[in-house]
Order: structure tokens, then C-alpha cells, then sequence
């Protein structure tokens, strides 16, 4: 019935210059990794970084990990040699997922990396993730997410850089966030009408575990699919977050039961404990469950 899905509660930032971080990473649980060539990396290091990261995704041993690699903007010195690196990897058969490409400001953009990616030879499994992290990009969330349908833009997940807004706007990051609320659910909200996956900002306080579960619950609640990482410390609290729970697993199941049953195959709507649940409260509880199956078979 939906889509196969692939979890995405958890994705560890790391910078391509950090050897041992890439190493770590194989053993680490996030649903997925950003391995960084823009700001995690000084200009003086982007090319070893490049033959780096290249090397280091040539050995493999990420798993069902998703792989992804930030490049640096298109509008850099690095951006093309980094673009055909990674296009290059991918077609001899590395296992990369995504490139992420930061600071995107309008659709055309995604279209003109898409082409790019094409005429390099990248396979057609290789997607683009695009970084909404200038107001402009906020502002043009709709068309940047409705850029998904088209193929060609290969456009797959949109991930929120609040750093880079924090920047560019003069909104401060403080713990519930009040200052980019609405910006946040806008970008969900125009994620979903082009069909492709949302990720939450970077919470920068690394030891601050408590604070950092009151933004994942906050996220889950806006309808993020998960949460871009900084730190491997941050990856439990985020699965959990992301995770459906097991009492409203155990509801979502019963519920998918009861429009199941034959008795009830025509009503369109049923009470149960004194709540109204549509067909449409199925179809989400079914999402709920495909998910957790996802997440469990992953292991
Ligand atoms: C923030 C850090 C620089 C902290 O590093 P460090 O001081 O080394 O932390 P620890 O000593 O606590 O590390 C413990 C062990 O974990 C490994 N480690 C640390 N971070 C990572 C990581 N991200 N991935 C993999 N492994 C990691 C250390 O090597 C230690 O291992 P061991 O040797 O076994 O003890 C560091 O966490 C870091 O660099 N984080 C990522 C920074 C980054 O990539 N930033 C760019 C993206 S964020 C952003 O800009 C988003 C967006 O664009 C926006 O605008 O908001
Ligand atoms: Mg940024």
C-alpha cells in the first residue's frame, strides 16, 4: 500500500576532513550520515577532504546506512570538482546515496545540478538532498519541494539548516525555537505537497541531552521525518523520538483490525473509547506500523 519506506529518524553530521569520525561511523546506529565537505571543512583542506571521503565510502562498511555528502555550494571554487568526485564514485559502484547541496536557493537550481549529475554519468539511484538554510529558500520552500516532480532534479529530501538561518536572519536559537516556528512548519508543509522527506535542524548544545530530546519530541510533533546529528551521543535520543512507540503501535494495530473487520466494511467511520476514527485514522496507523517494520528490520 505506501511506498517502501526508509527511516531517516537520525543523520549524523561529520566532516570529511576527520578521518577518525568516518572510521567511528560504521559502527554508529543513526539511520543515516551528512559527510560534510562545506563548513565542517577549512578552505586549505577541501581537496584532501574530497580524496578523503572518496577513499574512506570506497571501503565501505556503512551497512543499510544511508550515505550522503554535503557538497561545497554551487557557487564555490570546489562545487564542480566535488560534484563529479562523488558522481564519479557512484557510478564505479560506491555505495552513496545522496548529495546534499547547501544554501539552495530556487528550483532551477536542483534542475541544473540534476542535469549536471546526469552528464557526469552519476547512476540514477544517486539523489539530491537540498539544505533550506537562507530566507529565500524558506520563502520558496514550495517550489524547490514541487521541483521533486520532475525526475530529473532527482530531488529526494529537504533538510532545514537553522544555523545558516540563525545567520542570515538575526532569529536566535533558543531552546522551543519560537523564532523559526512557522518558518519550520512551512518547510514541512511544503515538503509534503511535493512528496519528498523533511529533517530537522542541528541542535548545537551536544551535552545537553535533556534539551536535546525536548526539541526531537518538538520536531516529531511538526511532522519531521528525523534530525540532522552533530554528535554521536545525540543518535539514541533521536531514534526514540522518531520511533512510534509501542502503546500507540499497540493502538495503531487494533485500530487497522477493526476496519479490517468484515462487519465493518462498509462504515466509513467507527467510535472506539469514546473517540471518532475516519478510514483516513487506518491509513495513518498504517504508516505508523510500516514504519516500525522499517525500523525493525533494519535491526
Ligand atoms: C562537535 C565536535 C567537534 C565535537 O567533537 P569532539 O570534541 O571530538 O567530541 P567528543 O570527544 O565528545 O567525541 C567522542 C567520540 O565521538 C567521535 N565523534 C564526535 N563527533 C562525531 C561525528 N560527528 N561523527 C562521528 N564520530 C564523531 C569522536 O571522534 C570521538 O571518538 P573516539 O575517538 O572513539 O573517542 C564533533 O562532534 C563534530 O565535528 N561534529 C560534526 C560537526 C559538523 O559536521 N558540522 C557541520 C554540519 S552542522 C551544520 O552546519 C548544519 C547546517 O548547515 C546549518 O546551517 O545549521
Ligand atoms: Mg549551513
Amino acid at each position: 500500500m505506501f511506498a517502501p519506506i526508509r527511516p531517516r529518524r537520525s543523520v549524523l553530521y561529520m566532516p570529511g576532513s576527520n578521518a577518525r569520525a568516518l572510521e567511528k561511523a560504521r559502527d554508529l546506529p543513526a539511520d543515516g550520515f551528512i559527510i560534510d565537505l562545506e563548513d565542517a571543512v577549512a578552505p586549505e583542506a577541501k581537496r584532501e577532504a574530497r580524496d578523503q571521503v572518496v577513499q574512506s565510502l570506497t571501503a565501505g562498511g556503512f551497512g543499510r546506512r544511508e550515505v550522503v555528502v554535503r557538497v561545497n555550494g554551487t557557487n564555490t571554487p570546489w562545487f564542480d570538482a566535488d560534484l563529479a568526485a562523488i558522481a564519479r564514485a557512484a557510478a564505479a559502484g560506491v555505495g552513496i546515496h545522496a548529495v546534499l547541496i547547501p544554501k539552495v536557493a530556487d528550483a532551477e537550481t536542483l534542475l541544473v545540478v540534476g542535469r549536471q549529475m546526469e552528464a557526469l554519468g552519476a547512476p540514477s539511484g544517486l539523489r539530491l538532498w537540498a539544505m533550506i538554510e537562507t530566507p529565500l529558500a524558506v520563502l520558496r520552500a514550495l517550489d524547490i519541494a514541487l521541483a521533486a516532480r520532475n525526475p530529473a532534479t532527482r530531488l529526494a529530501v529537504m533538510v532545514l539548516g537553522t544555523n545558516d538561518l540563525a545567520k542570515e536572519t538575526g532569529a536566535q536559537l533558543r531552546p522551543g525555537r519560537a523564532s523559526m516556528a512557522s518558518w519550520l512548519s512551512h518547510c514541512v508543509l511544503a515538503a509534503r505537497a511535493g512528496g519528498v522527506e523533511v529533517l530537522d535542524g542541528v541542535w548545537n548544545d551536544f551535552t545537553d541531552l535533556n534539551g536535546f530530546a525536548r526539541e526531537c519530541a518538538e520536531a516529531a510533533i511538526m511532522g519531521f521525518d528525523g534530525k540532522t546529528l552533530i554528535h554521536p551521543g545525540q543518535i539514541e535520543t533521536c531514534n526514540a523520538a522518531f520511533s512510534p512507540p509501542d502503546d500507540e503501535l499497540a493502538q495503531a494495530r487494533a485500530l487497522i483490525a477493526m476496519f479490517d473487520r468484515p462487519e465493518n466494511a462498509g462504515r466509513g467511520v467507527l467510535q472506539v473509547g469514546g473517540r471518532m476514527y475516519e478510514r483516513m485514522h487506518a491509513d495513518i496507523a498504517r504508516k505508523r506500523v510500516a514504519l516500525a517494520d522499517a525500523i525493525a528490520a533494519r535491526g
